[in-house]
């Protein structure tokens, strides 16, 4: 059977968009045809899939990560859910909209010039849960366990190069994290301004995760007042600010960059 997909990424972490407005196309979307799809030498290769869904009166992003499991959100996959929406006329540039997620709804705004694919997305209030410990080989850090809707643990390191080549997971605590945990080892650059990289949870070692950034921004602030991060990623940057009630908003890129039909 043949069914249109989409691809897109968000500061370079990629994804196939699978449209299933009324969930007749894939509502038996199994773990088996995420990995075909994701595959990056046999399929059309990304670090997950999102499906579009229909809801009620409102649109669901069912994120599944390249390994076939499910996570509760996707920071830089829902800005391009959000602006695969706008460019279908499903939803209007400039004005803020909801987006259903397994971590609850989060409002999206795509800038005036949908083009440009810049997307705000409001990421609720994360929750910074204490101090935890992962290794990389023989080297083991102080983390701190933030949840952005997902789990993750933040690591300061003196050098980004000192986690390795990634290629395995990072060992952590499973009393601390029982479903497994996104890995982000950052430095920091200045005032404001820190350097990350990633271990994702089911994807490996990614160009970006936005919920990551979301806790390395909330990781990297003191106190708990009004700030604003510059987060840079091998894939590229996104802003990070913390309002004054705790809420979170990410900002950054997204982009499509083909349409067409596969029989995967
Ligand atoms: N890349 C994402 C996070 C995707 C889910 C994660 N791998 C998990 O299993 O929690 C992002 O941009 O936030």
């Amino acid at each position: 059977m043949s069914y249109p997909f989409l691809k897109g990424h968000g500061t370079h972490n990629d994804f196939v968009v699978l449209p299933d407005h009324d969930g007749s196309v894939h509502g038996d979307l199994d773990a088996a045809r995420v990995r075909a799809l994701c595959d990056r030498r046999g399929g059309l290769g990304a670090d997950g899939v999102l499906r579009v869904v229909r809801e009620q009166d409102r649109w669901f992003m069912d994120y599944r990560n390249a390994d076939g499991s499910i996570a509760e959100m996707c920071g830089n996959g829902i800005r391009v859910f959000a602006l695969h929406l706008v460019q279908e006329g499903l939803a209007d540039a400039g004005e803020p909209f909801g987006v259903d997620t397994r971590d609850g709804v989060k409002t999206v705004t795509v800038d005036g010039d949908a083009h440009e694919g810049q997307v705000t997305v409001d990421m609720g209030v994360p929750t910074v849960l204490g101090e935890t410990e992962v290794s990389v080989g023989d080297h083991t850090w102080a983390a701190t366990h933030v949840d952005v809707g997902n789990p993750h643990a933040v690591a300061f390191v003196d050098d980004l190069a000192d986690a390795g080549s990634l290629l395995e997971a990072p060992a952590y605590d499973a009393a601390v994290y029982p479903h497994g945990v996104n890995v982000e080892f950052v430095v920091r650059r200045g005032e404001g301004h820190v350097a990350m990289r990633v271990h994702e949870r089911g994807a490996g070692e990614t160009q970006a995760c936005g919920t990551g950034a979301c806790a390395v921004a909330l990781a990297s602030m003191a106190g708990s007042g009004p700030a604003t991060y510059r987060v840079d990623q091998p894939g590229g940057t996104v802003t990070i600010t913390r309002d004054r009630e705790g809420r979170v908003l990410m900002s950054g890129p997204a982009v499509i960059v083909a349409r067409g039909t596969t029989d995967l």
